[in-house]
């Protein structure tokens, strides 16, 4: 779930267990050469970037002891979850109003899934 805390619990969560860390976004972002998720969506489509995120997601699932912040919507894709199922899933269980406040603190602008006038009632 988008801004449910993946990224600095996944940090703590590998510190603590001495795994590496990595962030599904980030390494999408290198492998695409594009500086954000919202301009690859912009400029490709989300289902590019869906295609690659999978890729990302099926050399990870190769490796051990390391903790994996996914992008919010990488469970859409089936084919993630055999890839995700390699190792132990964490679901962070965040009420929809904190979810939304804490959205609507950084805005929109970087969330191509939210950051549409239909779509958008975080930050009205
Ligand atoms: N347990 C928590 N309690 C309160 N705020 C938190 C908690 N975990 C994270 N946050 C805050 O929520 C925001 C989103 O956190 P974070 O970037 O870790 O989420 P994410 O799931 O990785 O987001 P993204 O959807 O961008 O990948 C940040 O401002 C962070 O400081
Ligand atoms: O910030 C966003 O809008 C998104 C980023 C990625 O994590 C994607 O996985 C998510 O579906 C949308």
């Amino acid at each position: 779930m988008m801004g449910s805390g993946k990224s600095t619990v996944g940090k703590i969560l590998a510190e603590v267990l001495g795994y590496s860390y990595f962030d599904s976004d980030s390494l999408v972002e290198q492998a695409v050469g594009m500086p954000s998720v919202a301009q690859i969506f912009k400029v490709h489509s989300e289902a590019f970037f869906r295609d690659s995120e999978s890729s990302v997601l099926r050399d990870l699932s190769s490796m051990h002891r390391l903790v994996v912040a996914t992008g919010g919507g990488a469970v859409i894709r089936p084919v993630n979850w055999r890839y995700m199922k390699k190792g132990l899933s964490i679901m962070l269980d965040v009420p929809l109003d904190a979810l939304a406040k804490r959205i609507a603190q950084v805005g929109t602008a970087s969330r191509p899934l939210l950051d549409q006038p239909s779509a958008d009632p975080y930050t009205a």
